[in-house]
């Protein structure tokens, strides 16, 4: 399948242990044996995909909705230390120094942490706005930049 279409962000190599071929995230630094998904097709007419799945990491902030976690009763930080702090997860995974489910699992501020920041799929109207749009914006494997909701600060990769 040289001439596959991979979702972006993947990449096919050779393991040089087994001489079998795996694929590997650039971004996420994740690999699989598998091929990865395809990206989710848009309709004919290009329409965006019905549902998305998309794992995501949340920096809650002093004026979160529900400024409380399972990792911190009382968050008491500043929306700023929460962007910064955002934007420093985002930047260790685009480098390879960890992974996006390493990062989710350690600090995000929702109980999907327990997940790596897996959501599941979701249509829609499951999510508050900017998140969805941001979600639906994504390729397969893409990371997004950071977006703003009433619940904190989110880094979202799409997933499938
Ligand atoms: O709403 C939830 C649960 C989300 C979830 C969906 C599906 C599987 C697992 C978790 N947690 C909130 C934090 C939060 N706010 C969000 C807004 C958009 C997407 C995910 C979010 N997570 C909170 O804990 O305050």
């Amino acid at each position: 399948m040289a001439n596959e279409e991979l979702p972006k962000g993947w990449e096919k190599r050779l393991s040089r242990s087994t001489g079998q071929h795996y694929y590997l995230n650039i971004y996420t630094k994740e690999s699989q044996w598998d091929v990865p998904n395809k990206p989710a097709q848009p309709c004919d007419n290009g329409d965006s995909p019905e549902e998305v799945q998309c794992s995501h990491i949340l920096v809650k902030h002093a004026e979160s909705r529900r400024p409380s976690s399972w990792r911190e009763q009382n968050i008491t930080r500043s929306k700023e230390e929460a962007l910064d702090l955002v934007k420093s997860y985002r930047e260790q995974i685009v480098t390879g120094k960890t992974t996006f489910s390493e990062i989710a699992s350690k600090y995000s501020d929702c109980s999907s942490a327990k997940r790596g920041g897996d959501l599941g799929p979701f249509g829609r109207g499951a999510m508050q706005k900017p998140f969805e749009q941001a979600a639906f914006a994504l390729k397969v494997g893409e990371l997004s930049s950071p977006v703003h909701t009433d619940s904190g600060v989110h880094i979202i990769e799409r997933t499938a």
